[in-house]
């Protein structure tokens, strides 16, 4: 390999820790992870119907996972091995591709869904490529972040030809992992304290999207990474990653980065920034970053559950009182949203919009 591109390089502070003593690698992969929660009390019938105990104890567990890392696991939870696997499949076939094959989807300004490689997180670019799409189709979006424009947007899908089969498996894997992510909300309401079906009207008109990640070997994996410290902006993520590793979570109690050690079938579930405002920093969206490898590619698949455009996101009046006064204030998720479509496309002397910024204390 020639030089190094500088605009993958993080700056020091940022950079992963590499170890190249195993035992070094091994011990730090027993280290106790993020909670790992089995949801067969739920898993084939819905908060709806089932022992109560068993689901005041799930829901406990939840509440604790949320609160303590931001980050846990799930097995069991109901989407077949099968839809998933047909999905990683295609996702491998069509990374696979010659670069002016896959360019044939690629995202533009006008077309925001679909192939790119050249994202940059916090200003540094990304060792990745990656395919978007739609949950449901079309996605509305205000055209502009200007609070006085009201104009739409329609954001749709592109699909490949190849190959043939790309569409169906993304779609059905779309519609389980949607359940799922319905599914883990009425959960999070209950250990908040509020009706299971609290937050279901917020999903009718979902912009919800689900990405295929590809990392590929890096010849600097001590330099750069697959996606820099961030945190997601939404309401949850569900993530299915491959048997690699490299997804490393920050620890609340310690600012530790500590790597989510890969379990087959399991879901990594996150809370993200918008739960994080809906219960006023009881749940911390917590940041999170992946590490790239020099001898081995890696695929992983968040969906990102997010609610519709009109949605503004505010701390639940259930949690706010004298004595807990809302630590954020309103904002527009459609608006959010079309900040960030905006400035996707250029490398920015600022910071882009965040989560923060709506933050009152
Ligand atoms: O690939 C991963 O493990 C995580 C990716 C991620 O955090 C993201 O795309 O927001
Ligand atoms: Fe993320």
């Amino acid at each position: 390999m020639g030089e190094v591109d500088p605009a993958f390089i993080q700056d020091p502070e940022h950079r992963p820790k590499l170890s190249d003593n195993k035992a070094a690698a091994a011990a730090a992969a027993d280290v106790d992870g993020i909670p790992l929660i089995d949801l067969s009390p739920i898993s084939s019938t819905g908060t709806g119907d089932h022992d109560p105990r068993e689901l005041e104890r799930l829901v406990r567990e939840i509440g604790r996972a949320c609160e303590e890392w931001g980050f846990f696991q799930v097995i069991n939870h109901g989407v077949a091995a099968e839809t998933r696997r047909r999905l990683e499949s295609v996702a491998r076939k069509f990374f696979e591709q010659a670069a002016e094959e896959k360019r044939k989807v690629r995202r533009t300004e006008k077309d925001v869904l679909g192939y790119y490689d050249t994202e940059l997180t916090k200003n540094v670019r990304d060792w990745k490529e990656v395919f978007d799409m739609a949950v449901v189709e079309p996605i509305l979006v205000p055209s502009s972040p200007d609070p006085d424009d009201h104009d739409l947007l329609e954001w749709f899908n592109q699909w490949p030809d190849y190959p043939p089969q790309f569409r169906e498996a993304c779609e059905e894997y779309a519609r389980e992992t949607g359940k799922l992510a319905m599914k883990l909300m009425e959960l999070i309401a209950l250990s908040l304290g509020v009706p299971a079906n609290k937050f279901k009207d917020y999903f009718k008109d979902q912009t919800s999207f689900m990405r295929l990640n590809h990392y590929p070997p890096c010849p600097f994996p001590h330099l750069a990474l697959g996606v820099g410290r961030h945190k997601d902006p939404g309401c949850l993520t569900i993530l299915a990653q491959d048997d690699v590793g490299g997804l490393e979570v920050r620890r609340k109690s310690d600012g530790e980065w500590i790597s989510v050690k890969p379990t087959p079938d399991a879901y990594i579930v996150n809370v993200a920034d918008i739960i994080q405002v809906w219960s006023n920093d009881r749940y911390e969206s917590v940041e999170h970053r992946v590490m790239v490898n020099s001898e081995k590619e890696r695929f992983s698949i968040p969906f990102f559950f997010n609610p519709a455009h009109y949605t503004v996101v505010k701390p639940l009046d259930e949690l706010i009182d004298e004595q807990n006064p809302p630590k954020f204030r309103a904002y527009s998720w459609g608006k959010f949203l079309a900040h960030r479509s905006h400035s996707n496309f250029k490398k920015q002397n600022v910071e882009n919009i965040q989560t923060y910024h709506f933050r009152l204390q």
